[in-house]
Protein backbone atom coordinates (compact mmCIF):
# COMPACT_ATOMS: atom_id res chain seq x y z
CA UNK A 1 0.00 0.00 0.00
CA UNK A 2 1.47 3.66 -1.08
CA UNK A 3 0.92 6.57 1.11
CA UNK A 4 -2.98 6.58 2.48
CA UNK A 5 -6.00 8.70 1.33
CA UNK A 6 -8.73 9.63 3.10
CA UNK A 7 -10.80 7.27 2.11
CA UNK A 8 -8.04 5.05 3.62
CA UNK A 9 -8.43 6.97 7.38
CA UNK A 10 -12.20 7.02 6.74
CA UNK A 11 -14.10 9.55 8.99
CA UNK A 12 -13.01 9.02 12.23
CA UNK A 13 -9.72 8.39 11.41
CA UNK A 14 -9.48 11.93 9.20
CA UNK A 15 -10.90 13.59 12.33
CA UNK A 16 -8.29 12.22 14.43
CA UNK A 17 -5.76 13.20 12.07
CA UNK A 18 -6.77 16.67 11.92
CA UNK A 19 -7.82 17.03 15.44
CA UNK A 20 -4.41 16.26 16.59
CA UNK A 21 -2.66 19.13 14.49
CA UNK A 22 -5.14 21.78 15.80
CA UNK A 23 -4.44 24.36 18.28
CA UNK A 24 -6.70 24.43 21.70
CA UNK A 25 -5.95 27.28 23.62
CA UNK A 26 -6.77 28.67 27.63
CA UNK A 27 -10.56 29.67 26.12
CA UNK A 28 -11.60 26.72 25.13
CA UNK A 29 -13.68 25.16 28.16
CA UNK A 30 -14.67 21.80 26.06
CA UNK A 31 -12.95 21.11 22.69
CA UNK A 32 -13.60 18.68 19.44
CA UNK A 33 -15.38 15.50 20.45
CA UNK A 34 -18.68 15.89 21.87
CA UNK A 35 -22.08 17.68 20.06
CA UNK A 36 -20.19 20.63 20.33
CA UNK A 37 -17.74 22.68 21.73
CA UNK A 38 -18.07 25.39 24.83
CA UNK A 39 -16.28 28.43 24.40
CA UNK A 40 -15.81 31.15 27.00
CA UNK A 41 -16.71 34.38 25.88
CA UNK A 42 -15.31 36.63 28.86
CA UNK A 43 -17.68 39.76 27.78
CA UNK A 44 -21.00 37.72 26.93
CA UNK A 45 -20.83 38.60 23.05
CA UNK A 46 -19.36 36.17 20.22
CA UNK A 47 -18.59 38.18 17.43
CA UNK A 48 -19.29 35.18 14.36
CA UNK A 49 -18.09 34.71 10.66
CA UNK A 50 -18.19 32.24 7.73
CA UNK A 51 -16.38 32.07 4.48
CA UNK A 52 -15.87 29.04 2.36
CA UNK A 53 -12.73 28.10 -0.15
CA UNK A 54 -13.46 25.69 -3.29
CA UNK A 55 -10.54 24.03 -5.12
CA UNK A 56 -9.96 26.25 -8.63
CA UNK A 57 -11.85 29.25 -7.31
CA UNK A 58 -9.86 29.99 -4.11
CA UNK A 59 -7.09 28.01 -4.71
CA UNK A 60 -5.53 25.59 -6.81
CA UNK A 61 -4.22 22.45 -5.68
CA UNK A 62 -0.89 23.08 -8.59
CA UNK A 63 -0.40 26.57 -6.89
CA UNK A 64 -0.56 26.33 -3.52
CA UNK A 65 0.65 23.79 -0.89
CA UNK A 66 -2.12 22.37 1.46
CA UNK A 67 -0.59 24.09 4.25
CA UNK A 68 -0.36 27.28 2.57
CA UNK A 69 -4.59 26.69 1.79
CA UNK A 70 -4.86 26.07 5.59
CA UNK A 71 -3.04 29.07 6.65
CA UNK A 72 -5.71 30.95 3.68
CA UNK A 73 -8.50 29.61 5.33
CA UNK A 74 -8.03 30.75 8.56
CA UNK A 75 -6.47 33.91 7.60
CA UNK A 76 -9.64 35.02 5.51
CA UNK A 77 -11.93 34.17 8.32
CA UNK A 78 -9.74 35.91 11.25
CA UNK A 79 -9.48 39.26 9.32
CA UNK A 80 -13.42 39.34 9.04
CA UNK A 81 -13.01 39.04 12.64
CA UNK A 82 -10.32 41.59 13.27
CA UNK A 83 -12.40 44.12 10.86
CA UNK A 84 -15.14 44.34 13.42
CA UNK A 85 -12.50 45.38 16.00
CA UNK A 86 -12.41 41.76 17.57
CA UNK A 87 -9.94 39.67 18.60
CA UNK A 88 -10.43 35.72 16.76
CA UNK A 89 -10.87 33.20 19.55
CA UNK A 90 -11.57 29.96 17.88
CA UNK A 91 -12.41 28.38 14.18
CA UNK A 92 -15.09 25.10 13.25
CA UNK A 93 -13.67 23.99 9.89
CA UNK A 94 -15.88 21.91 7.61
CA UNK A 95 -13.87 19.99 5.19
CA UNK A 96 -14.90 18.42 2.22
CA UNK A 97 -12.96 16.24 0.02
CA UNK A 98 -12.85 13.53 -2.83
CA UNK A 99 -11.72 9.97 -0.64
CA UNK A 100 -8.61 9.56 -2.97
CA UNK A 101 -7.25 12.89 -1.57
CA UNK A 102 -3.83 11.89 -0.05
CA UNK A 103 -4.29 11.95 3.87
CA UNK A 104 -1.11 13.99 4.28
CA UNK A 105 -2.79 17.06 1.77
CA UNK A 106 -5.35 16.78 5.05
CA UNK A 107 -2.29 16.77 7.54
CA UNK A 108 -0.52 19.14 6.42
CA UNK A 109 -3.89 21.60 5.68
CA UNK A 110 -4.89 21.43 9.42
CA UNK A 111 -1.12 22.31 10.29
CA UNK A 112 -1.44 25.33 8.37
CA UNK A 113 -4.39 26.41 10.24
CA UNK A 114 -2.64 26.04 13.10
CA UNK A 115 -0.19 27.60 12.04
CA UNK A 116 -2.34 30.92 11.08
CA UNK A 117 -4.08 30.39 14.44
CA UNK A 118 -1.28 30.34 16.69
CA UNK A 119 0.14 33.81 16.85
CA UNK A 120 -3.37 35.53 17.05
CA UNK A 121 -3.82 32.59 20.14
CA UNK A 122 -7.35 31.20 18.00
CA UNK A 123 -8.32 27.05 18.33
CA UNK A 124 -9.79 25.12 16.06
CA UNK A 125 -12.53 23.94 18.50
CA UNK A 126 -14.55 21.67 15.64
CA UNK A 127 -16.11 20.95 12.56
CA UNK A 128 -17.08 18.39 9.95
CA UNK A 129 -15.61 16.17 7.34
CA UNK A 130 -17.74 14.66 4.07
CA UNK A 131 -16.59 13.34 1.00
CA UNK A 132 -17.39 15.14 -2.16
CA UNK A 133 -16.40 15.50 -5.59
CA UNK A 134 -14.33 18.49 -5.27
CA UNK A 135 -12.10 20.15 -2.02
CA UNK A 136 -13.98 22.61 -0.25
CA UNK A 137 -13.50 24.66 3.17
CA UNK A 138 -16.06 26.08 4.92
CA UNK A 139 -14.75 27.78 8.00
CA UNK A 140 -16.63 29.85 10.86
CA UNK A 141 -14.50 31.93 13.23
CA UNK A 142 -15.72 33.62 16.83
CA UNK A 143 -14.39 36.62 18.54
CA UNK A 144 -14.18 38.65 21.50
CA UNK A 145 -14.69 42.56 21.50
CA UNK A 146 -12.83 42.64 24.69
CA UNK A 147 -15.32 45.23 26.08
CA UNK A 148 -15.16 47.88 23.19
CA UNK A 149 -18.25 48.24 20.93
CA UNK A 150 -18.26 46.01 17.71
CA UNK A 151 -16.97 48.33 14.31
CA UNK A 152 -19.40 47.89 11.67
CA UNK A 153 -19.63 49.05 8.36
CA UNK A 154 -22.06 52.18 9.10
CA UNK A 155 -20.21 54.36 11.40
CA UNK A 156 -18.60 56.23 8.41
CA UNK A 157 -18.89 60.59 8.59
CA UNK A 158 -18.24 63.11 6.72
CA UNK A 159 -14.67 64.41 7.72
CA UNK A 160 -13.41 60.80 8.29
CA UNK A 161 -9.69 60.39 7.41
CA UNK A 162 -9.80 56.43 5.40
CA UNK A 163 -6.56 54.77 6.30
CA UNK A 164 -5.25 51.35 5.45
CA UNK A 165 -3.11 48.81 7.34
CA UNK A 166 -1.89 45.69 5.80
CA UNK A 167 -0.97 45.18 1.94
CA UNK A 168 -2.53 46.20 -1.34
CA UNK A 169 -2.33 44.58 -4.99
CA UNK A 170 0.06 41.56 -4.06
CA UNK A 171 -1.74 38.95 -4.21
CA UNK A 172 -4.14 39.92 -7.19
CA UNK A 173 -0.33 40.37 -8.76
CA UNK A 174 0.99 36.94 -6.99
CA UNK A 175 -2.29 35.15 -8.60
CA UNK A 176 -1.62 37.58 -12.09
CA UNK A 177 1.86 35.84 -12.09
CA UNK A 178 0.74 32.24 -11.58
CA UNK A 179 -2.05 32.68 -14.10
CA UNK A 180 0.77 33.64 -16.73
CA UNK A 181 3.48 31.19 -15.81
CA UNK A 182 5.76 33.10 -15.79
CA UNK A 183 9.24 32.48 -13.48
CA UNK A 184 9.91 34.66 -10.43
CA UNK A 185 7.82 37.05 -8.28
CA UNK A 186 8.39 35.13 -5.53
CA UNK A 187 7.12 37.56 -2.91
CA UNK A 188 4.12 38.22 -4.85
CA UNK A 189 3.24 34.86 -5.32
CA UNK A 190 3.74 34.12 -1.51
CA UNK A 191 1.66 36.83 -0.62
CA UNK A 192 -1.17 34.72 -3.31
CA UNK A 193 -0.71 31.84 -1.44
CA UNK A 194 -0.70 32.96 2.10
CA UNK A 195 -1.61 37.04 3.13
CA UNK A 196 -0.86 38.39 6.08
CA UNK A 197 -3.73 40.37 7.16
CA UNK A 198 -2.58 42.60 10.51
CA UNK A 199 -5.08 41.38 13.16
CA UNK A 200 -3.72 43.03 15.80
CA UNK A 201 -4.70 46.53 14.09
CA UNK A 202 -8.51 45.58 13.72
CA UNK A 203 -9.21 45.75 17.77
CA UNK A 204 -6.38 48.78 18.36
CA UNK A 205 -8.37 50.47 15.93
CA UNK A 206 -11.17 49.62 17.84
CA UNK A 207 -10.03 50.81 21.25
CA UNK A 208 -9.28 54.13 19.37
CA UNK A 209 -12.93 54.95 18.29
CA UNK A 210 -12.07 53.92 14.81
CA UNK A 211 -15.60 54.96 12.95
CA UNK A 212 -15.76 51.84 10.49
CA UNK A 213 -13.54 49.09 9.33
CA UNK A 214 -13.72 46.77 6.74
CA UNK A 215 -11.04 43.83 5.47
CA UNK A 216 -10.33 44.16 1.76
CA UNK A 217 -11.15 40.48 0.66
CA UNK A 218 -12.62 41.71 -3.04
CA UNK A 219 -11.05 45.01 -3.32
CA UNK A 220 -10.31 47.94 -1.97
CA UNK A 221 -13.16 50.08 -4.22
CA UNK A 222 -15.46 47.18 -4.05
CA UNK A 223 -15.07 47.01 -0.27
CA UNK A 224 -15.06 50.82 0.71
CA UNK A 225 -18.06 50.72 -2.05
CA UNK A 226 -19.78 48.59 0.90
CA UNK A 227 -19.23 51.34 3.81
CA UNK A 228 -19.97 54.39 1.95
CA UNK A 229 -23.58 52.44 1.07
CA UNK A 230 -23.84 51.14 4.65
CA UNK A 231 -22.81 54.77 6.12
CA UNK A 232 -24.48 56.62 3.37
CA UNK A 233 -21.20 58.70 2.62
CA UNK A 234 -19.15 59.63 -0.42
CA UNK A 235 -15.71 57.97 0.12
CA UNK A 236 -12.89 59.88 -2.13
CA UNK A 237 -9.23 58.25 -2.65
CA UNK A 238 -6.31 60.39 -3.25
CA UNK A 239 -4.16 58.21 -5.96
CA UNK A 240 -1.18 60.00 -4.69
CA UNK A 241 -1.25 57.64 -1.56
CA UNK A 242 -1.13 54.46 -4.20
CA UNK A 243 2.66 54.28 -4.60
CA UNK A 244 3.02 50.33 -5.77
CA UNK A 245 6.45 48.49 -4.59
CA UNK A 246 9.39 47.95 -6.34
CA UNK A 247 8.61 44.40 -6.99
CA UNK A 248 4.67 45.21 -7.56
CA UNK A 249 5.98 47.67 -10.50
CA UNK A 250 8.13 44.69 -12.09
CA UNK A 251 5.43 42.20 -11.88
CA UNK A 252 3.29 45.17 -13.87
CA UNK A 253 5.48 45.66 -16.47
CA UNK A 254 6.49 42.43 -17.39
CA UNK A 255 2.38 41.02 -17.57
CA UNK A 256 1.48 44.64 -19.52
CA UNK A 257 -0.74 44.99 -16.48
CA UNK A 258 -1.51 48.73 -14.27
CA UNK A 259 0.39 48.29 -10.13
CA UNK A 260 -1.92 50.84 -9.13
CA UNK A 261 -5.01 48.85 -10.61
CA UNK A 262 -3.78 45.79 -8.52
CA UNK A 263 -4.00 47.90 -5.46
CA UNK A 264 -7.54 49.88 -5.77
CA UNK A 265 -9.38 46.49 -6.60
CA UNK A 266 -7.73 43.40 -6.09
CA UNK A 267 -8.46 40.84 -3.45
CA UNK A 268 -7.87 38.57 -1.06
CA UNK A 269 -4.48 40.88 1.06
CA UNK A 270 -6.99 41.42 3.33
CA UNK A 271 -5.56 44.84 4.50
CA UNK A 272 -7.93 46.73 6.87
CA UNK A 273 -9.47 49.66 5.51
CA UNK A 274 -10.52 52.14 8.24
CA UNK A 275 -12.37 55.55 8.41
CA UNK A 276 -11.46 57.45 11.78
CA UNK A 277 -12.24 60.68 13.12
CA UNK A 278 -10.01 63.58 11.35
CA UNK A 279 -8.54 64.60 14.68
CA UNK A 280 -7.43 61.05 16.02
CA UNK A 281 -3.68 60.38 15.56
CA UNK A 282 -3.60 57.29 13.27
CA UNK A 283 -1.74 54.25 14.90
CA UNK A 284 1.57 53.12 13.48
CA UNK A 285 0.85 51.19 10.32
CA UNK A 286 -1.67 52.67 9.10
CA UNK A 287 -1.52 55.03 5.85
CA UNK A 288 -3.76 57.61 5.12
CA UNK A 289 -5.43 57.24 1.58
CA UNK A 290 -8.57 59.79 1.47
CA UNK A 291 -11.69 61.21 2.97
CA UNK A 292 -14.94 60.68 3.82
CA UNK A 293 -17.69 63.29 2.17
CA UNK A 294 -21.51 63.96 1.90
CA UNK A 295 -22.96 61.67 -0.87
CA UNK A 296 -22.54 58.36 -2.26
CA UNK A 297 -19.76 55.88 -4.15
CA UNK A 298 -16.42 55.71 -4.17
CA UNK A 299 -14.38 57.66 -6.53
CA UNK A 300 -10.23 58.54 -6.98
CA UNK A 301 -9.29 62.10 -7.49
CA UNK A 302 -12.78 63.07 -7.27
CA UNK A 303 -13.69 61.01 -10.93
CA UNK A 304 -15.44 57.29 -10.78
CA UNK A 305 -13.03 54.62 -11.75
CA UNK A 306 -13.58 52.80 -14.86
CA UNK A 307 -13.99 49.21 -14.69
CA UNK A 308 -14.34 46.44 -12.56
CA UNK A 309 -14.17 47.62 -8.38
CA UNK A 310 -12.95 43.70 -7.30
CA UNK A 311 -14.17 40.34 -7.12
CA UNK A 312 -17.69 39.08 -7.53
CA UNK A 313 -18.02 35.23 -7.72
CA UNK A 314 -21.29 35.62 -10.05
CA UNK A 315 -20.66 38.46 -12.33
N1 LIG B 1 -25.72 32.72 2.56
C1 LIG B 1 -25.78 33.76 3.39
N2 LIG B 1 -26.71 33.84 4.34
C2 LIG B 1 -26.76 34.90 5.19
N3 LIG B 1 -25.91 35.91 5.15
C3 LIG B 1 -24.95 35.88 4.21
C4 LIG B 1 -24.85 34.82 3.28
N4 LIG B 1 -23.80 35.06 2.47
C5 LIG B 1 -23.27 36.23 2.89
N5 LIG B 1 -23.97 36.73 3.93
C6 LIG B 1 -23.70 37.96 4.68
O1 LIG B 1 -23.55 39.04 3.79
C7 LIG B 1 -22.52 39.95 4.23
C8 LIG B 1 -21.52 40.14 3.09
O2 LIG B 1 -20.89 38.91 2.81
P1 LIG B 1 -19.41 38.88 2.26
O3 LIG B 1 -19.26 39.82 1.13
O4 LIG B 1 -19.04 37.45 2.04
O5 LIG B 1 -18.60 39.43 3.53
P2 LIG B 1 -17.03 39.39 3.68
O6 LIG B 1 -16.48 39.92 2.36
O7 LIG B 1 -16.73 40.30 4.83
O8 LIG B 1 -16.62 37.98 3.93
C9 LIG B 1 -21.93 39.32 5.47
O9 LIG B 1 -22.51 39.91 6.62
C10 LIG B 1 -22.36 37.86 5.38
O10 LIG B 1 -22.49 37.25 6.65
C1 LIG C 1 -7.66 29.79 -8.69
C2 LIG C 1 -8.03 31.17 -8.24
N1 LIG C 1 -8.68 31.98 -9.11
C3 LIG C 1 -9.05 33.23 -8.70
C4 LIG C 1 -8.76 33.68 -7.45
C5 LIG C 1 -9.13 35.09 -7.05
N2 LIG C 1 -10.19 35.18 -6.06
C6 LIG C 1 -10.97 34.13 -5.69
S1 LIG C 1 -12.07 34.56 -4.51
C7 LIG C 1 -11.55 36.17 -4.48
C8 LIG C 1 -12.19 37.22 -3.61
C9 LIG C 1 -12.31 36.87 -2.15
O1 LIG C 1 -13.07 35.71 -1.92
P1 LIG C 1 -14.56 35.73 -1.35
O2 LIG C 1 -15.04 34.35 -1.32
O3 LIG C 1 -15.39 36.73 -2.11
O4 LIG C 1 -14.28 36.26 0.12
P2 LIG C 1 -15.14 37.30 0.97
O5 LIG C 1 -15.16 38.61 0.20
O6 LIG C 1 -16.51 36.73 1.13
O7 LIG C 1 -14.40 37.42 2.25
C10 LIG C 1 -10.51 36.35 -5.39
C11 LIG C 1 -9.83 37.64 -5.65
C12 LIG C 1 -8.08 32.78 -6.60
N3 LIG C 1 -7.78 33.11 -5.33
N4 LIG C 1 -7.72 31.55 -7.02
MG1 LIG D 1 -17.56 36.38 2.92
MG1 LIG E 1 -14.94 41.04 5.22
MG1 LIG F 1 -14.47 37.57 4.21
Amino acid sequence: MGTPSVGDLGEFGLIAALTARLPQGPGVLLGPGDDAAVVAAPDGRVVATTDLLVADRHFRRDWSTPHDVGRKAAAANLADVAAMGATPTALLVGFAAPADLPAAWAEEFAAGLAAECAPVGASVVGGDVVRAEQLLVAITALGDLGGVPAVTRDGARPGDVVAVCGTLGASAAGLAVLSAGVRGHQSLVQAHRTPTPPYAAGPAAARLGVHALIDVSDGLLADLGHVAERSGVAVDLDSSAFVPSEELRAAAAELGASATQWMLTGGEDHALAGCFAPDVELPDGWVRVGRVHAGSGVTVDGSVPTGVAGWDHFR
